[in-house]
């Protein structure tokens, strides 16, 4: 099924959970997104799952190395699932998708800034990851790349498909028909000024392709 996913790249708990308020009930996935990570820690992800139990709690960490002690922070916390980059070394991933498996929590590995994806994403998906993303960094979104082109680089692979970077209303019925599972949306819902009204007409039109 596919799944609308919202990426909370805000500061503080506070603003999280003003924005969840509103997009709550049509989110699958619930991001705690790196800024919000970095600003208040695991204390983000234990404060968001007590408050959304049956929804999907995504620590964006973002690990590039330290595979097993990065994760375990989160899953302790009590996250479902983490990220670890797609560029950092081939260990590094199989260690956190090992570690995965004692909490039996999901490893999503983004591909930003990986150079030749379709490569990497073949020999990443041999080690049995839930998602792989593609995922076009903000820094470079002005340049008008689009996740929902770069998807074609996961094309045949086992493991689910992400992508993110950028999308918002205006694309997501294009990133709904791509083969893509996991539709990751940040700013394009929590950074509008009626995320509610957005992140319910996102749940109509993915309710059309799940
Ligand atoms: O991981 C991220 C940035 O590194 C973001 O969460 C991701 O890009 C989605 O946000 P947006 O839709 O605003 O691009």
């Amino acid at each position: 099924m596919k799944k609308l996913h919202v990426a909370l790249d805000l500061e503080t708990i506070a603003q999280a959970e003003k924005v969840l308020a509103e997009v709550g009930p049509y989110v699958d996935i619930i991001e705690i997104g790196t800024p919000l990570m970095i600003s208040e820690g695991a204390q983000a992800v234990k404060e968001i799952k007590d408050l959304y139990p049956d929804k999907e709690v995504f620590a964006d960490i973002k690990i590039m190395d330290g595979g097993q002690p990065m994760s375990d922070v989160a899953f302790k916390a009590g996250a479902d699932m983490v990220s670890v980059l797609g560029a950092s070394e081939d260990a590094t991933i199989k260690e956190v998708i090992e570690n995965a498996k004692k909490y039996n929590g999901k490893v999503l590995v983004d591909m930003c800034s990986v150079k030749n994806i379709a490569e990497r994403a073949k020999t990443v998906d041999e080690w049995g990851p839930d998602y792989i993303c593609v995922h076009v960094g903000y820094d470079i979104q002005n340049t008008g790349v689009s996740p929902i082109e770069e998807v074609k680089f996961l094309k045949g692979i086992k493991s689910k498909t992400a992508a993110a970077g950028g999308i918002k209303l205006s694309t997501f019925e294009d990133a709904c028909k791509a083969d893509i599972d996991d539709v990751v949306v940040g700013g394009g819902l929590a950074k509008v000024d009626n995320p509610g009204e957005v992140a319910k007409k996102m749940y109509e039109i993915i309710g059309q392709y799940r």
